[in-house]
């Protein structure tokens, strides 16, 4: 094996690694950027840009298929699968192009192609080539897929996201297990396509939601277009012939039923790729899941010793907030620190946001109502406010009339703490939500900001009003109050 000796290495050159990278050299030219697969990253090849490039042709064909409710006829409207795939496949290559060309920026001698695993906590193996010591090490080597043993059933015709991506065309049905976020917008593309879905799921759960009532609203929403059943039972799941035997209970009838599909798409959720790293050589202190500890401020791993380790972790890897630019900032504060040993620094997180692209979309901003009362500690210092989509103006105008906003802010202060959202344009009114978070905006405040007419925002402030009504922040100061003393 050959020896080689760097101040930086970082495994794995997604996007977490890659903008560890760039931090990282900001301050030193010894870096090296290991990875096992393919460039690109998850994000541009198999992840957020692909799925978003199915979705939108799904969203177009639905809108065709819906023109009549405006008056408008369109004939013959036709799927042509191959031309979608390959309008997906062309704009992915160039996303996918984008990033290969970043790349190009960081020198080959620079770069490590294989797959890493500690030897002990300074050295990597790098397949059977190479030996890299290093002063400080980064994780960040994603997700992968993970789907239960029953799936495997379906022989080679069980299928994940990755390979969607690879279709040169759509194929006639498919059942979808994990109505999470990958499946629900999978799901919903595919079938808006044309292409028969079947969504199972376990335990009700549906998207991000956390809050009962969003997400029984989502089931029903999603119901109205494909078929969910979000608590189904599989019993049974077999190759067949040129496709694949489902049996399971129909939601409706409560009947036993098999179906051949084409493929079972399993989107049962990801598993961090810490399980082939031979992770205890890193002499880290590990979670039930085998996860590196870490400070997520610093992203600095605790070592099992209980003191901070010069090992980092950043990404999907250490599955905190598995998106996209939470991979990108933690890369940022990884490579920064591992730079830095001597000075290891607290970076700046945002407010969580997530936002789910189907129709209607799905959003989560700062945390969920359960997650508030968790931390609340059950003190009902909690109020709740929202509003409906289904008569709200400018929603009614674009026929996209369908949804709920749950507000949450804190009695008392009147700080606005979070939303749920299922609803039109729910990435941009995310957006708003957010950063009114992150501004640690009062719910007042909030409501003393402009409003156009006729437009979603103003849905917005109607469920803000009613949060305000729900309030309880005690009289307010009158101007020659009691408390207010002498000389005020
Ligand atoms: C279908 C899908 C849709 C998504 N949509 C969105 C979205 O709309 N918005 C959003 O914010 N997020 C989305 N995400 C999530 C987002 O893609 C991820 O959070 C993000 O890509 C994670 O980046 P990463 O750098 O941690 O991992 P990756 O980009 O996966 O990089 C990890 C790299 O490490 C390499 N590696 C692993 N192990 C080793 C090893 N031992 N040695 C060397 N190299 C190794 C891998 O080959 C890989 O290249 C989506 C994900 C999926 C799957
Ligand atoms: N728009 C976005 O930002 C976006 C899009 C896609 C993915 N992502 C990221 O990728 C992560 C992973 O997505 P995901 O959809 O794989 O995970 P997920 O955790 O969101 O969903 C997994 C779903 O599978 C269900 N499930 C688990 N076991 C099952 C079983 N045996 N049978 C039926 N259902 C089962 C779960 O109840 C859950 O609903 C997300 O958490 C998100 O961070 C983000």
């Amino acid at each position: 094996m050959q020896q080689q000796q760097t101040k930086i290495a970082i495994i794995g050159a997604g996007s977490a690694g890659l903008s560890a990278w760039h931090a990282a050299r900001k301050h030193t030219d010894d870096v090296v950027l290991i990875e096992a697969g393919a460039y690109g990253t998850t994000c541009a090849r198999v992840g957020c840009m692909p799925s978003k490039l199915l979705i939108a042709a799904a969203n177009t064909a639905h809108s065709a298929r819906n023109a009549a409710m405006f008056g408008v006829t369109i004939n013959d409207m036709v799927v042509d699968g191959h031309a979608v795939m390959t309008r997906v496949k062309g704009e992915r290559d160039r996303f996918v192009g984008n990033v290969l060309a970043s790349m190009a920026s960081i020198p080959e001698s620079h770069r490590l192609q294989g797959h890493a695993r500690f030897i002990d906590p300074y050295t990597l193996a790098i397949d059977d080539h190479t030996q890299l010591t290093a002063n400080a090490i980064i994780i960040a080597t994603g997700s992968r897929a993970t789907w239960p043993r029953l799936l495997e059933g379906a022989g080679d015709r069980l299928i994940i996201n990755d390979d969607v991506f690879d279709w040169d065309s759509l194929p006639p049905s498919v059942a979808v297990v994990g109505p999470g976020v990958i499946g629900m917008e999978l799901g919903q593309a595919l079938s808006r396509l044309g292409v028969r879905t079947r969504t199972f799921g376990v335990g009700g759960a549906i998207g991000p939601f956390q809050s009962e009532k969003l997400r029984q609203l989502a089931d029903e929403t999603f119901s109205r277009e494909l078929y969910l059943d979000p608590d189904a039972t599989i019993e049974h799941v077999e190759q067949h012939d040129n496709g694949v035997a489902i049996t399971f209970y129909e939601r409706e009838s409560g009947q036993k039923v098999t179906e051949i599909v084409d493929y079972v798409l399993a989107a049962t959720g990801r598993k961090p790729n810490v399980d082939q790293l031979d992770i205890e050589k890193a002499a880290l202190a590990l979670d039930e899941r085998g996860v590196p500890m870490f400070n997520r401020f610093t992203t600095q791993c605790l070592g099992k010793d209980n003191t901070p380790s010069h090992i980092f972790i950043a990404g999907d890897a250490n599955q905190s907030a598995p998106l996209l630019h939470e991979a990108i900032t933690e890369g940022k504060i990884a490579g920064r620190n591992a730079a830095c040993l001597d000075d290891v620094q607290v970076g700046q997180r945002n407010v969580p946001l997530a936002i789910v692209f189907t129709e209607p979309q799905m959003a989560i901003v700062g945390e969920s109502r359960a997650a508030l009362e968790t931390r609340y500690g059950g003190c009902d210092c909690i109020a709740e406010g929202g509003v409906s989509f289904d008569d709200q103006g400018r929603a009614l105008v674009i026929g996209e009339n369908h949804g709920y906003l749950a507000l949450y802010a804190e009695h008392g202060s009147g700080l606005f703490l979070g939303a749920e959202m299922l609803g039109p344009r729910a990435e941009h009114i995310a957006h708003l939500l957010a950063w009114a978070l992150e501004q640690k905006l009062t719910v007042s405040q909030m409501l003393a900001m402009p409003f156009y007419h006729p437009v979603i925002e103003e849905g917005v402030r109607s469920g803000l009003r009613d949060l305000q009504a729900n309030l309880k922040q005690g009289s307010s100061i009158t101007e020659r109050c009691m408390e207010c003393g002498p000389g005020d």
